[in-house]
C-alpha cells in the first residue's frame, strides 16, 4: 500500500512536470496547430494519466474583476511555498517593513489534505497569437493549477478547495496592509500596470477616540458601523445587498474626512477615494466600482462640487446666463470639459443601488458635502444614504476630546469659561485644535487655553460686529423700502389728483364748448 502510494506520488509529480514541459513546448508550435496538438495530447494522457487538474485564473469574467479565489490561493500557498519551493518571489508589505514570499512561476508546491496529496503549480502563459498586443502585459494569463489523483476528486472538490479559500482569506486578513486607493484616468487602465486604482499604505492615525464630536452621536455611529459589519446574515435574510451609505455634511474643518479615516480604522477596511471628475462616463464608473474589494469604504468627497449632480435646474439656469457672458474660446473650452465627464446622476444612482452594487458585499459608501441643501434629494434619500450625519461646530464635548488629544488634560479651571464661550460662538474643531496645539516647547496648557479663549472672544466680537452691521444694513434697507413706498403712495395720490383736475377741466372745456355752440345757434345767453 505504502509502495503504491509512493509510486502514485512519484508518478503524479512526474506527470505534473511532464504537463509543464508540454505547456512550454506547445508555445513553439504554430498557433493554428496548437488546437490539434492539444486534442490528441489530452486523449493520450487520459489513457495513462490517473490525475485530475483544476485551474484557477487570475481574472474572472472577461478580465472585469480580479478573482478573489486566485488571491486566496496565493495567500494560502505563500506559507507552504516559503517552506518547500526553491524559487520564490518576494513582495514588500506593510510599507516596505516586511516581505511576503510566494512561489515563482513554473514552481511546484505539494500539500496534503486528509491523506490526499495535491500538487500546486503557478503558471504564466503568454499567448503566441498573431494578434497585435498594444501593451506588454495584454496577452499574459496567470493561473494556479491543482493536480490530484482521480480517487480524491470528491474530497478535493467538495472540501479541500473551500478549506484553501477559507484559510487563504484568513491569512490575507492577518497579513493585510490596509490601503488607500485613488482612481486612475482610464487612459492608464490598459497600460503596463493595467490597473484602475493606484494605492498607497493607509496609515491615518484618526480613531473614534480622537474624534471630537458630541459623545452620544459618536456612540450611535460606532454602534451603527459595528451592527453593519456583523450583519451578513441579517442582510441576507431581508434580501438586501450588504452595503450601507453615509452622508457626512457640515462646514469645512468639522472633521468629515477625519471621520472617514476613523471609520476605516474601526472596521479595518480599505478606502477607495473616488474622484468623480476623472471618470469619463457611467460605464467607467461601473468598472471602477466592480474593481473595488470587499471590506472597503468608497468615498466621494465634496459631492456637490464633483459633478453636475446637484440642484440641477437652478444650476442650469445660472449656467445658461453665465454661458451667454462667455467669449467663444471660453465656451469651447467649457464644452470640451463637459464632454470629458459624462457621469450622470442616474448613472451614479445605478452604481450605488442598482444590480451592479450587489457584485460584492461589505461595502460602505460615504459622500461628503459642505452644502447638503444643494444636493438632489434622489441622491441622498434613505436606502441610498442610510444615515445622514451632521458634522457641526465644536461643542464642549468635542472640546474636551481635543484638550485630551492635544494637551492630555481632562479638566482645568478655564474649562468653565471655554464652555460658556463655545455655547455662544461657532468655531470649527479644526480652529479649536489649531489654538490648542502648543506653538513651542515652553507653551503650557494654560497658554493654549488662554489663546483659545482670546480667539473665541475675538470671534465673538467679530460676530457681534457682523450682526450689528447686518442689522444696520437690514434697517437701512427697510427704511429705504419704507421711503420708497411712501414716495410711491404720494406719487399715486398726486397722479390721482392730477387725473381728477384734468377730468374737471376737460368737463369745463366741454361745457363751455356746448354753451358757445348754443349762443352761436340760438343767439341766446343764459
Ligand atoms: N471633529 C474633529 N475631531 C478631531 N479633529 C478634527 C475634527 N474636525 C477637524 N479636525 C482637525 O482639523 C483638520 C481638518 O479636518 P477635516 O479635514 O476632517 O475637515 P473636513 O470637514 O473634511 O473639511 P472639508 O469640508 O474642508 O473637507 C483635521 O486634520 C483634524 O486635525
Ligand atoms: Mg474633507
Amino acid at each position: 500500500m505504502v509502495m503504491m502510494g509512493e509510486i502514485w506520488s512519484h508518478l503524479g509529480s512526474a506527470m505534473a512536470t511532464f504537463m509543464f514541459i508540454y505547456a512550454m513546448v506547445k508555445q513553439f508550435f504554430p498557433y493554428n496547430l496548437q488546437g490539434y496538438l492539444e486534442k490528441y495530447f489530452q486523449k493520450l494522457v487520459s489513457f495513462v494519466y490517473p490525475y485530475v487538474e483544476i485551474t484557477f485564473d487570475e481574472f474572472s469574467g472577461e478580465r472585469m474583476k480580479r478573482s478573489e479565489v486566485y488571491s486566496a490561493i496565493k495567500s494560502y500557498l505563500s506559507g507552504k511555498s516559503s517552506a518547500s519551493a526553491k524559487r520564490l518571489k518576494a513582495d514588500s508589505m506593510n510599507n516596505n517593513q516586511s516581505v511576503v514570499l510566494t512561489m515563482d512561476y513554473n514552481e511546484e508546491v505539494t500539500d496534503e489534505y486528509q491523506g490526499a496529496k495535491v500538487w500546486w503549480t503557478a503558471s504564466r502563459i503568454i499567448s503566441n497569437s498573431q494578434r497585435i498586443a498594444w501593451y506588454p502585459n495584454d496577452d499574459e494569463k496567470k493561473l494556479y493549477r491543482l493536480t490530484v489523483h482521480k480517487r480524491h476528486r470528491e474530497l478535493i472538490t467538495e472540501s479541500y478547495i473551500s478549506h484553501v479559500i477559507k484559510e487563504g482569506k484568513e491569512i490575507a486578513t492577518r497579513n493585510r496592509q490596509r490601503k488607500l486607493y485613488s482612481n486612475n484616468p482610464s487612459d492608464n487602465w490598459y497600460g503596463y500596470k493595467r490597473s484602475k486604482w493606484s494605492n498607497v499604505a493607509f496609515e491615518h492615525p484618526a480613531s473614534f477616540d480622537t474624534l471630537a464630536m458630541d459623545s452620544n452621536l459618536k456612540e450611535e455611529i460606532m454602534n451603527d458601523l459595528i451592527k453593519f459589519i456583523n450583519g451578513k446574515d441579517y442582510y441576507a435574510r431581508i434580501g438586501k445587498a450588504w452595503k450601507r451609505g453615509y452622508l457626512l455634511y457640515g462646514p469645512p474643518g468639522t472633521g468629515k474626512s477625519t471621520m472617514i479615516a476613523a471609520m476605516a480604522n474601526l472596521l479595518d477596511y480599505d478606502v477607495y477615494d473616488l474622484e468623480l471628475t476623472a471618470v469619463k462616463d457611467n460605464t467607467e464608473l461601473r468598472r471602477l466600482l466592480i474593481d473595488t474589494s470587499n471590506k472597503s469604504i468608497v468615498v466621494i468627497e465634496d459631492i456637490d462640487c464633483s459633478l453636475d449632480l446637484t440642484g440641477q435646474r437652478e444650476k442650469k439656469k445660472e449656467k445658461d446666463t453665465n454661458d451667454e457672458k462667455m467669449n467663444p474660446v471660453e465656451k469651447k473650452a467649457k464644452e470640451e470639459e463637459k464632454k470629458d465627464s459624462k457621469v450622470t446622476l442616474s448613472g451614479l444612482l445605478n452604481c450605488i443601488d442598482g444590480l451592479w452594487s450587489a457584485c460584492g458585499g461589505e461595502r460602505i459608501i460615504v459622500f461628503t458635502t459642505n452644502y447638503v441643501d444643494k444636493l438632489d434629494p434622489a441622491l441622498i434619500r434613505r436606502g441610498r444614504m442610510d444615515k445622514h450625519i451632521e458634522m457641526s461646530y465644536c461643542c464642549f464635548d468635542a472640546f474636551k476630546v481635543l484638550a485630551k488629544n492635544y494637551l492630555e488634560i481632562d479638566s482645568h479651571p478655564l474649562f468653565e469659561e471655554i464652555e460658556t464661550l463655545l455655547g455662544e460662538i461657532k468655531m470649527t474643531p479644526a480652529d479649536v485644535a489649531e489654538n490648542l496645539m502648543p506653538k513651542s516647547d515652553y507653551d503650557k496648557e494654560e497658554t493654549c487655553f488662554n489663546r483659545l479663549i482670546e480667539a473665541l472672544k475675538a470671534a465673538k466680537e467679530e460676530a457681534i460686529k457682523k450682526a450689528e452691521e447686518e442689522a444696520r444694513a437690514k434697517a437701512e434697507k427697510e427704511e429705504k423700502e419704507k421711503q420708497q413706498s411712501i414716495k410711491e403712495e404720494k406719487d399715486k395720490e398726486q397722479s390721482a389728483k392730477q387725473d381728477k383736475n384734468d377730468e374737471t377741466s376737460a368737463k369745463e372745456v366741454k361745457e363751455n364748448g356746448v354753451a358757445a355752440k348754443e349762443v352761436q345757434e340760438n343767439g341766446v345767453i343764459h
